[in-house]
């Protein structure tokens, strides 16, 4: 069965069809799936405030030498060891830690097809900043101020994988700007040129794509999110049981995961040109197409 890859299939298509709009939106809604189970993943655990507060556990100074938070320091424990599987090679892939902290892959380097112009984006603070402040609130239960339920490793662990699956989301918004270049360079150019991030950030809006795409993930945290292991559950006793509020995931994508997913197209236009010759630049000026290399 080949449903559609929720990773790029760099290594064996060629960048036309991995940069095909259809395809690049194929990976999105998969990741809607990845994103609302790992939410009623860490949902099922208490809010634990301490974790997310730099210097709340003195056994991180006195045994990591680490003053920042819990959370921060098991992203870098995490990404750490996926640096060293190359994994932030990949062009689909950002991570929280500082990459100075991070060491060289031990594996020799990956050869991925030229899918992205060479950029600086990395939005996951902005990430990990909305998940502390707004996301862990919403979907977890309240124990009070210092109320917790001590599963510290386990919560930052769903932590983890909510915060890699949503930065991978919103990163992957660079390559739908790529795609929605490449089709029409003469469009973008000017504005790039005249720095116009709301012309920019007008050219890639489609709020019917973003309309579809609020139902569909209502639908699927509805059904995702009640509780099937209750044979015989009257519709109010599921909804008791309910794992995940579908108003509160609707709410994550409308006011956040969409709105930072333009931006990070936005950014990345405005560098599509850094290094571009004057006559390349020209020629898709002149005749609208972007010279396709493969
Ligand atoms: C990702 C796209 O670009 C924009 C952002 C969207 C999103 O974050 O879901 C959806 C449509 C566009 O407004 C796209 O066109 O598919």
């Amino acid at each position: 069965m080949n449903g559609v890859m929720h990773t790029l299939d760099v290594h064996s298509a060629p960048p036309s069809s991995i940069l095909a709009l259809d395809h690049i939106r194929g990976v999105l809604q998969r990741l809607e799936d990845t994103i609302v189970f790992q939410l009623i993943e860490r949902a099922q655990f208490a809010r634990n405030p301490r974790c997310y507060l730099p210097g709340a556990f003195a056994e991180l100074k006195q045994r990591e030498n680490w003053s920042g938070s819990w959370i921060q320091w098991f992203l870098k424990e995490t990404e750490t060891t996926h640096a060293k599987l190359r994994r932030f090679e990949a062009p689909d892939e950002y991570p929280f830690t500082s990459p100075e902290l991070l060491p060289k892959p031990v594996l020799e380097p990956v050869t991925y097809p030229k899918l992205l112009w060479p950029h600086k984006v990395n939005v996951n603070d902005k990430i990990l900043q909305f998940y502390i402040d707004d996301i862990v609130p919403t979907i977890t239960r309240n124990l009070g101020e210092d109320g917790d339920d001590g599963h510290y490793g386990s919560s930052a662990i769903r932590d983890c994988e909510v915060l890699s699956a949503m930065s991978r989301r919103i990163h992957f918004g660079m390559f739908v700007a790529e795609s929605k270049f490449r089709s029409e360079p003469a469009s973008f150019i000017p504005h790039i040129r005249s720095r116009n991030r709301d012309e920019l950030a007008n050219l890639i809006t489609k709020p019917a794509v973003e309309a579809a795409l609020l139902v569909r993930l209502g639908k699927k945290a509805e059904v995702y999110g009640q509780d099937m292991n209750r044979p015989g559950a009257t519709d109010e006793e599921r909804e008791k049981e309910r794992k995940i509020e579908v108003e509160a995931v609707v709410r994550i994508y409308k006011n956040f995961v969409i709105p930072l997913t333009r931006d990070v197209e936005v950014d990345y236009l405005l560098t599509r040109l850094d290094g571009v010759s004057d006559d390349e630049v020209k020629t898709m000026l002149e005749t609208n197409r972007y010279p396709e290399t493969d």
